[in-house]
């Protein structure tokens, strides 16, 4: 096992966010969609692991809880990659990338520093991109050198919350595989938060649902039923299973609560 929670709960003030989660050991590989209706907590569950937010019960990486982990060793094992975009500064995305590998990987020689960015920018398929400027960049391009930003520093633990949001259909799929095949290669884990449920359907080991009365189920995308998408989303759908195989969701009404 590599990492599971127990007795998550977060708030803001007063106000309780996430209730006493509990996760089980998921293994290396895996790639676990966070899931869910808005302001459910899915960027507050990202934010905890990556030590953003106070949070009281355990989260276990390793055989060891991540608020113990030593400041040094939690940074070189977390990537967390904002919802918000990067900003349009005027730094290339060679610049950036370069940067973020260097501030968390003291241990890398400056051949491997650059064999580190080449293999990020040719993952993603962004080469183009390596000389241009994040102020001429529109907001899907910024948004793909900020996930560089992250891969490059080859972290264990992946956070990333809606890496896709701002990306065409080309580039969400693109992006899905470049994070599926990092995170096997490196025997990571990857929790992805999303609202696009095929996209998760698609790439995901694992899809953890989240709704108001706290975690609804953590599922493999064949266990996803219409019943998740009524009680945590409030709509009718069906899933189906697509010609390759996939499921599919197919949202049919908004159900009145
Ligand atoms: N810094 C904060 N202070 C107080 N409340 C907050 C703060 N950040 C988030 N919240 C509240 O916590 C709840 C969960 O927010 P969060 O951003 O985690 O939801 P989310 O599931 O990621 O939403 P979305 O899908 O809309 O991005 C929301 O009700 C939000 O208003």
């Amino acid at each position: 096992m590599t990492l599971s929670v127990s007795g998550l709960n977060i708030s803001y003030g007063s106000r309780r966010v996430i209730s006493d989660i509990h996760l089980p050991a998921l293994p290396k590989g895996s790639l676990v969609a966070v899931v869910g209706p808005n302001a459910v907590g899915k960027s507050t569950l990202l934010k905890s692991f990556a030590g953003l937010v106070k949070y009281s019960g355990d989260i276990h990486y390793e055989q060891q809880t991540l608020s113990a982990m030593p400041r040094a060793q939690l940074i070189r094992t977390l990537g967390y990659l904002p919802q918000a975009l990067p900003q349009a500064i005027s730094l290339v995305a060679y610049e950036v990338v370069y940067s973020a590998c260097r501030a968390v990987r003291t241990d890398l020689t400056a051949a491997q520093v650059e064999a580190s960015i080449e293999q990020v920018f040719d993952r993603l398929g962004i080469r183009d991109l390596a000389l241009r400027r994040l102020s001429e960049m529109s907001g899907g391009q910024r948004q793909m050198v900020g996930l560089a930003q992250v891969l490059v520093r080859q972290p264990k633990l992946l956070l990333l919350d809606e890496p896709t949001s701002a990306l065409d259909l080309h580039w969400q799929l693109n992006v899905l595989e470049a994070i599926r095949d990092e995170t096997a290669d490196a025997g990571a884990i990857a929790l992805v938060a999303s609202h696009d449920l095929n996209l998760a359907l698609r790439f995901c080991d694992y899809v953890l649902i989240l709704a108001r009365q706290g975690l609804l189920a953590l599922v493999k995308p064949e266990e996803l039923t219409p019943a998740h998408l009524e009680e945590a989303y409030g709509v009718e759908g069906r899933i189906e299973t697509c010609s390759q195989g996939f499921p599919i969701v197919l949202a049919d009404r908004a159900l009145s609560r």
